[in-house]
C-alpha cells in the first residue's frame, strides 16, 4: 500500500497537530480547512493562530480549502467535531481517491441516533476502509513534537501496523489494536468522565476524591463499553486507561475544564469543545436502555442538565448503598 500523501480533514487544533504528525514521518501533508484564514495562516507562516496560537509548526504543511485536494489522498485523517461528521461527510465523500483509508479522530458518539462515528462514517463511505485513532493526546504537546503514544485500529492487524508505520516517528508512536469499537468507546466515554473529574476540583474536594472518581469512572467505563461491543483488555490500554488518565488530570482538557467551570458555578456557555456534553446525554440514554449500572456517567448528565447542583451530585455518589468494590 501506498501512503505518501496525507490529507487532514478539520483545521482545528487536532487537524493541524495531525499533519504535523504525518510531516515528521515522512508523508507529504495538507490540511483541507474550511476556513480560508486559516488555510492562509498554515500555508504562508506555519502556524495556526485560531486554534494552536503561538506554536510555530513544521513550515512542510500544506493547508488548502480544496476538497479536491482529497483525489490525491493516500491517506484521509478526519478532525472535525463528532456531532458534526454526518453534516460534514457527503460534501467530501465524491472527492476522497478510491483506495484512500480514512482514519477517524473524533471523540464521541452521535447525539440523535446512538450511532457509533465508525458507523457514521461506514454509512456515508461505504467503499472506503477506515480506521480510528486515539489516546491521550493533547493537540499542543503533538503539535510541539512532545513524545505520545497513542492507538490505532483498523479490520485486519495488517492494515493497523501498516498505517501505524506510516505515521510513527521519533516523537509519536502509534500501537495497533484490531478493536475499533474498544478504541472508539473508550475515546468517547472519556470524555464525560473527564468533565466529572473537572466537577471534583472545581467544587475543590480535592486529589484524593478525584482518584476515587478516575478509579470508579474507570469501572463504568469498561462495563459501558463492553456493552458497546469493546474488548476488556483493550480499556486497559492507550485508549483506554491512558487517554481517561490523561483528561482527567489536566486543565488542558477541554471536558475537564468545563467540569470545573461547573465546580466552580461558572457560566459554562461560549466554552471551548467539549465533546463529552453530547456523548453524555446519548451514553446515559444507552445505560438506560441497557440497564446498566452508571452512576458517574447519570450523575454527570442530570448535573449539565441543570437538574442538580455539582455538590448535590458528588454527594448523591458518595450517599448510595454501601457494597463490595467489585
Ligand atoms: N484537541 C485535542 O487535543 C484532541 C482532539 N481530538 C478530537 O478531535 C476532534 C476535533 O477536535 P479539535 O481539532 O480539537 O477541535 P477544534 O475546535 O480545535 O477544531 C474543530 C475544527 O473542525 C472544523 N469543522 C467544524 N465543523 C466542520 C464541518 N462541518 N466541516 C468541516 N470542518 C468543520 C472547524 O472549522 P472552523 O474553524 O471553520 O470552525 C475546526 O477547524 C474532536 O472530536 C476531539 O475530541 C482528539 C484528540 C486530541
Ligand atoms: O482527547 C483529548 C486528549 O487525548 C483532548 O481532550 P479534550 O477534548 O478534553 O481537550
Amino acid at each position: 500500500m501506498t501512503n505518501d500523501t496525507v490529507v487532514v480533514v478539520g483545521g482545528g487544533a487536532w487537524g493541524t497537530a495531525l499533519a504535523c504528525v504525518a510531516a515528521r514521518a515522512g508523508r507529504r501533508a495538507t490540511v483541507l480547512c474550511r476556513d480560508s484564514a486559516v488555510a492562509d495562516a498554515l500555508s504562508a507562516r506555519a502556524e495556526n493562530p485560531r486554534y494552536l496560537p503561538g506554536i510555530t509548526l513544521a513550515d512542510d504543511i500544506g493547508a488548502t480549502t480544496d476538497p479536491a485536494v482529497l483525489g490525491a489522498a493516500d491517506i484521509v485523517i478526519l478532525a472535525i467535531p463528532a456531532q458534526r461528521l454526518r453534516a460534514a461527510l457527503p460534501g467530501l465523500a465524491p472527492q476522497i481517491a478510491p483506495g484512500a483509508r480514512l482514519i477517524n479522530t473524533a471523540k464521541g458518539i452521535e447525539l440523535g441516533t446512538g450511532c457509533a462515528l465508525s458507523r457514521v462514517i461506514a454509512e456515508i463511505c461505504p467503499d472506503h476502509a477506515q480506521a480510528i485513532l486515539s489516546g491521550p493526546s493533547f493537540a499542543t504537546d503533538v503539535a510541539r513534537g512532545k513524545p505520545t503514544a497513542v492507538t490505532l485500529a483498523a479490520r485486519g492487524e495488517a492494515s493497523a501496523l501498516d498505517l501505524c508505520r506510516a505515521l510513527s516517528s521519533d516523537s509519536f508512536r502509534a500501537y495497533a489494536s484490531a478493536d475499533m469499537a474498544g478504541v472508539e468507546t473508550g475515546g468517547a466515554l472519556k470524555n464525560v468522565y473527564a468533565i466529572a473529574a473537572g466537577v471534583v476540583i472545581g467544587l475543590g474536594f480535592g486529589e484524593s476524591a478525584k482518584a476515587a472518581l478516575i478509579t470508579r469512572a474507570f469501572v463504568e467505563l469498561r462495563r459501558l463499553g463492553a456493552a458497546m461491543g469493546g474488548q476488556p483488555e483493550t480499556y486497559l490500554g492507550l485508549s483506554g486507561f491512558g487517554d481517561l488518565m490523561l483528561s482527567c488530570s489536566s486543565a488542558q482538557s477541554r471536558n475537564f475544564g468545563y467540569g470545573m467551570a461547573l465546580g466552580q458555578g461558572e457560566d459554562v456557555t461560549g466554552r471551548p469543545l467539549a465533546e463529552g456534553v453530547a456523548t453524555v446525554r446519548i451514553a446515559s440514554r444507552i445505560a438506560d436502555e441497557s440497564s446498566l449500572s452508571a452512576p458517574i456517567l447519570q450523575a454527570t448528565k442530570r448535573l449539565i442538565e441543570g437538574e442538580i447542583a455539582p455538590k448535590d451530585a458528588v454527594e448523591a455518589l458518595l450517599s448510595r448503598p454501601i457494597k463490595e468494590e467489585f
